[in-house]
């Protein structure tokens, strides 16, 4: 079936292994709790297509593994991205302390522009919390973040996430901070994508394509 669309937007889920990174991915596409969710192998792909502010924007999403020995395949498919969330489990300190490393990775890797979501997932767990949402709200603010608590489980603010961070690269593109035809934006019109496709650079790729056609956007 095909969908039309006024812009498409590359999206990373990156944090620590086990915060959720994939269940929120599963939870957004399927609306469902995906059950049994292993390990992710390098990167997997998803996408949907959302209504925000009056446009129809395409978000293709890659979902990163967080396992170290993983990271140097993770990082080849940073560039470019237009968004993230930056995902850690409010259950664990130690997901929390990683936050920084992920952060300069996605500024340099991707842009030092993108456009980032926190989110505290698991927060259907409050009673086992090793963060407060006070000390992380404050990480937000100094590292200029958008943040929100999440539960992959319940489904607890897990649109909002995808949602908010696609509206607010919308209003840069409105507001003219961000330049959708400029290569590397992260963010292209329909018809700008379909210009690569056809000058064999797709914008869209799945996981098994060399890690460079992923890189275009
Ligand atoms: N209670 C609860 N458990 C969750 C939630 N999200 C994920 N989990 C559980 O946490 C574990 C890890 O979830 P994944 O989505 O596989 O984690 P990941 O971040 O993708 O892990 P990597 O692929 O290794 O980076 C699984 O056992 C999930 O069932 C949530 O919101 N609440």
């Amino acid at each position: 079936m095909s969908e039309t669309y006024d812009f498409l937007f590359k999206f990373l889920v990156i944090g620590s292994a086990g915060t959720g990174k994939s269940c929120l991915l599963h939870q957004f596409i399927e609306s469902k709790f995906k059950q049994d969710s292993n390990h992710t192998i390098g990167v997997e792909f998803g996408s949907r297509v959302v209504n925000v502010g009056g446009k129809t924007v395409k978000l293709q999403i890659w979902d990163t593994a967080g396992q170290e020995r993983f990271r140097s395949v993770t990082r080849s498919y940073y560039r470019g991205a237009a968004g993230a969330l930056l995902v850690y489990d409010i259950t664990s300190r130690e997901t929390y302390n990683a936050l920084t490393n992920w952060l300069t990775d996605a500024r340099t890797l991707a842009s030092p522009n993108i456009v980032i979501i926190l989110c505290g997932n698991k927060n259907d767990l409050d009673a086992d919390r090793e963060v407060t949402f006070l000390e992380a709200s404050r990480f937000a603010q100094e590292n200029e973040l958008m943040f929100l608590e999440t539960s992959a489980l319940t489904g607890d603010n897990v649109e909002e996430a995808f949602l908010k961070c696609a509206r607010t690269i919308l209003n840069k593109i409105e507001s003219g901070e961000l330049d959708p035809e400029r290569m590397g934006s992260g963010v292209h019109t329909e018809q700008a994508a379909l210009q690569l496709l056809e000058q064999g650079r797709p914008h869209q790729k799945s996981p098994d394509l060399p890690a460079e056609s992923a890189c275009d956007l």
